[in-house]
């Protein structure tokens, strides 16, 4: 028999959870399935966001890696309990099952030995996304090569890492590791790092890495990786490397595997995501894609933003969409982090859009004297006419905080004459804005 519900959420991530609580409190029948019981709460609860800058927070405390793993056990355990709770308490029926469509309508849903088949007007498909792997022979076979997954289950510290990829994972695991006192190695195809943020900026990031310890051999072609007994032996542009331990962090991809698309009319990007229009609607009526599947960006908070959208659909409220989104602010939590929102100067020139910039040194701050962390810069760009935020680098302790009010001032068209004439507490790295914006 077919069982029928109001709501099928495939997969634990962010949108697909906030989506099912929300719906099931409307009074709505809602089912949620998850194939492994440890990703309850998705990738960022388990092994994403929270225990990487869980990690990074235990080595600045100076806990050892032992003890900075079992804090990030604590944590994720904790959050992970917390999100199970928080659906069944709002009446959600949560399956620890792998969905499969076996048509538009019907999903199959296998535990062990056992099938059910279950259907729903509304079918959201929430299934993240997974590390890409190198077109390298051996790679997923070789001993001690892991992805950011494989690398958080470590029982020992490495002495040597390579790292295969300069992005947001590959720097981030660079600065805790280095932190922790690893040596580490990152090879970057590319011919430089973080290639969308301003390049003087990326430029001081990579040295303050390359000062915490960590090698980069940009322009790498990594062609193998073997074993040597236990170490790693990884050969790129025909010189030999020794690790412990290699981690690739090449992006990751939209998972669709094993998902059974194939039995239904659902069209893909030639990118291998789910296809979707502004209301994050697949090509089939009633079937939603949200989060990393969709193949929009990659991040907790874009898929939470997804969630608003379908959500808003969903109770007749169509104000929002994917092409409203505007302003999307990141962070890289490198050491200091380094965050940014709007656009970079480079694109500034070649829209041809007038502009005039500050840039400011962390030293000149007198928080940072405070913290002991002279390390950054902060560097906007305005118009000179209309006034507006056009762009802004935050470089610093904090930023990954300071970010997000550039950001609503820029949602707000908030002049940047504002922040310049702004009262801000004393002493924050927020007040330097005011100096910053003195455009
Ligand atoms: C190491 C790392 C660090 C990161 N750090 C940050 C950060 O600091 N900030 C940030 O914003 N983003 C970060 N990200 C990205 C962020 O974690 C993801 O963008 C986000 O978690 C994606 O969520 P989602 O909603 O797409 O689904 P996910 O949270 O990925 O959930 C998908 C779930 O679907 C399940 N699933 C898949 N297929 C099936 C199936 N067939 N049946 C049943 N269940 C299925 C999976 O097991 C998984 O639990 C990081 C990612 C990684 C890997
Ligand atoms: N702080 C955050 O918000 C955060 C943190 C981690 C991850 N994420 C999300 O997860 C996504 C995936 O992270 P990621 O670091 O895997 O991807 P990424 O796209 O950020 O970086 C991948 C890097 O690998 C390099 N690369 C590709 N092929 C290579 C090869 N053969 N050899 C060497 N280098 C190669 C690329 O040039 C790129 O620099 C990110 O794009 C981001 O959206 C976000």
């Amino acid at each position: 028999m077919v069982k029928s519900y109001d709501l099928l959420v495939i997969g634990f991530g962010k949108a697909g959870k906030t989506l099912a609580a929300k719906m099931s409190a409307l009074g709505k029948n809602v089912a949620l399935i998850e194939q492994d019981a440890d990703m309850y709460g998705g990738t960022c609860i388990n092994i994403g966001c929270i225990p990487t800058k869980t990690m990074m927070v235990a080595a600045e405390h100076n806990l050892d890696f032992s003890q900075t793993m079992e804090r990030k056990e604590v944590v994720t355990t904790r959050l992970r309990q917390k999100n199970q709770a928080s659906l069944t308490e709002a009446g959600v029926d949560l399956y620890n099952a792998k969905a499969r469509f076996i048509s538009n309508k019907v999903v199959e849903i296998t535990t062990g030995n056992e099938v059910n088949q279950l259907t729903a007007d509304i079918i959201v498909i929430n299934t993240g996304a997974t590390s890409n792997t190198l077109p390298i022979s051996d790679l997923l076979d070789t001993k001690n090569v892991v992805d950011s997954t494989g690398i958080q289950e470590l029982e020992k510290r490495p002495v040597t890492l390579g790292l295969i990829g300069g992005g947001n994972i590959g720097l981030e695991f660079a600065s805790l590791y280095a932190k922790l006192g690893t040596k580490v190695t990152v090879f970057e195809a590319g011919d430089t790092l973080l290639p969308r943020e301003e390049p003087s900026v990326v430029h001081l990031a990579k040295g303050y890495l390359e000062e915490d310890g960590v090698t980069f051999k940009l322009n790498a072609r990594v062609t193998s990786v073997t074993n040597n007994g236990d170490k790693v032996i990884l050969s790129a542009d025909d010189v030999d490397y020794t690790f412990d331990v290699v981690m690739y962090a090449t992006g990751r991809k939209p998972n669709i595997e094993g998902l059974g698309i194939e039995n239904t009319s659902i069209a893909l990007t030639e990118q291998g995501a789910i296809r979707v229009n502004d209301y994050c609607e697949s090509s089939v009526p009633n079937i939603y894609a949200v989060g990393d599947v969709n193949g929009g960006l990659q991040f907790t908070y874009t898929s939470l933003d997804d969630f608003r959208i379908v959500f808003g659909k969903l109770t007749g409220n169509e104000d929002y969409n994917l092409s409203k989104r505007q302003n999307v602010p990141t962070t890289t939590f490198i050491e200091p982090p380094l965050s940014s929102v709007g656009l970079k100067e480079s694109q500034l020139i070649e829209q041809g859009i007038p502009y005039q910039s500050n840039e400011l040194l962390v030293s000149s701050m007198p928080r940072a004297h405070v913290n002991d962390d002279l390390r950054g810069v902060y560097k906007v760009h305005v118009h000179p006419e209309t006034k507006e935020i056009l762009g802004a680098t935050l470089f610093s302790r904090e930023s990954q905080e300071n970010i997000n009010l550039i950001k609503m001032a820029m949602d707000n068209h908030i002049p940047y004459t504002y922040f310049k004439n702004q009262v801000f507490t004393h002493p924050t790295m927020a007040e330097n804005l005011n100096d910053v914006f003195n455009v």
